[in-house]
């Protein structure tokens, strides 16, 4: 069976007036219920993807569909079912938070009982006389997705929401996200150019570089794929001892900052290493994969 997207693109395409091609043949395929990650470094092209999937900017080339309906036809009815955070939030500065929202409830036309639902969700009901002005950037930033959430959206898109936070700020957004997906069943699209704020909060990843997709997938297809060009480190207390060693088993070892590395070995010569050195008197301080980590799939992707 077809896997069905609650959004999806096709070939998007955008060039600037008089400027080069900033998106190429964009495909993206966001499942239902996923936690997608879109990451780029600065200039890659992710606001202008999501500022063309929200129809913030006019469409050159290719299709966007929004709950599997094609966008331009049913604009309206796909835009209610979205709650989205393009760049920086803008907030009345002298008004409360339930004030900022009432604000925007009279424009939605939506109950009430919507604000202090959304405070709660957010785990802003608190702040009571408090101004916006004199709100953390963390309060800001979930002030602002209390906002896109008003309305009820079965589709959040936030551009970057954990820009400038501290390090607290993005673990209270990245839970508070991780709650509306997982309690609330609210498809969640997130761009990001650090992979590390991002990885322990998305199921899936769509990696763009200079305006092509690089990589689109889960998590867990991103780890595997890094992991079948993986490579292996190795330290020791023994230099000479260790070379030895490798050179007996026939494994083909560099020597770099203190430690070895060599292209992944099946899990047998890995456990026939560890023994050998261990019986060669070598102390082991450490055999783990080397540069495995997602910032350095990320790295190699961008770079090669
Ligand atoms: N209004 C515009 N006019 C001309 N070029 C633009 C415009 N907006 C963006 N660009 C260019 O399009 C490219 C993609 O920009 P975009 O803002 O989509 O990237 P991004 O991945 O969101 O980066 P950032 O993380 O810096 O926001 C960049 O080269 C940018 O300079």
């Amino acid at each position: 069976m077809e896997q069905s997207y609650i959004l999806e693109t096709r070939a998007l395409g955008h060039r600037f007036t008089d400027g080069a091609a900033v998106l190429n043949d964009i495909c993206l395929q966001v499942p239902e219920r996923s936690v997608y990650g879109f990451l780029g470094a600065n200039g890659a092209g992710k606001t202008t993807t999501l500022r063309l999937v929200l129809g913030l900017l006019e469409k050159q080339q290719g299709e966007i569909l929004l709950f599997g309906q094609p966008f331009g036809r049913n604009r309206l009815q796909a835009l209610q079912r979205i709650g989205a955070m393009i760049e920086s939030p803008s907030l009345y500065g002298h008004l409360t938070a339930t004030e900022n929202l009432l604000v925007l409830q009279k424009i939605y036309g939506c109950p009430k009982e919507r604000i202090a639902l959304v405070l709660e969700m957010v785990g802003l009901s608190a702040t009571g006389s408090k101004k916006a002005a004199r709100f953390s950037l963390g309060m800001k930033q979930r002030l602002s997705i209390a906002m896109a959430l008003l309305h009820e959206p079965s589709l959040l898109i936030l551009d970057e929401p954990t820009n400038g936070l501290d390090p607290n700020g993005m673990i209270e957004v990245r839970e508070l996200l991780l709650s509306l997906n997982r309690k609330h069943g609210i498809t969640i699209v997130i761009s990001s150019h650090l992979l590390g704020e991002i990885e322990k909060m998305v199921s899936h990843v769509g990696i763009i570089h200079s305006g092509s997709l690089l990589f689109q997938g889960t998590l867990a297809e991103l780890q595997q794929q890094r992991s079948a060009g993986g490579r292996l480190s190795l330290y020791t207390d023994d230099q000479s001892k260790t070379t030895s060693v490798l050179r007996a088993m026939n494994i083909q070892a560099t020597f770099d900052g203190g430690k070895f590395t060599m292209p992944m070995p099946q899990q047998e010569m890995i456990a026939a290493l560890a023994k050998e050195l261990i019986g060669s008197g070598v102390s082991l301080y450490e055999l783990s994969p080397a540069g495995n980590d997602l910032e350095a799939i990320f790295m190699d992707m961008i770079t090669h």
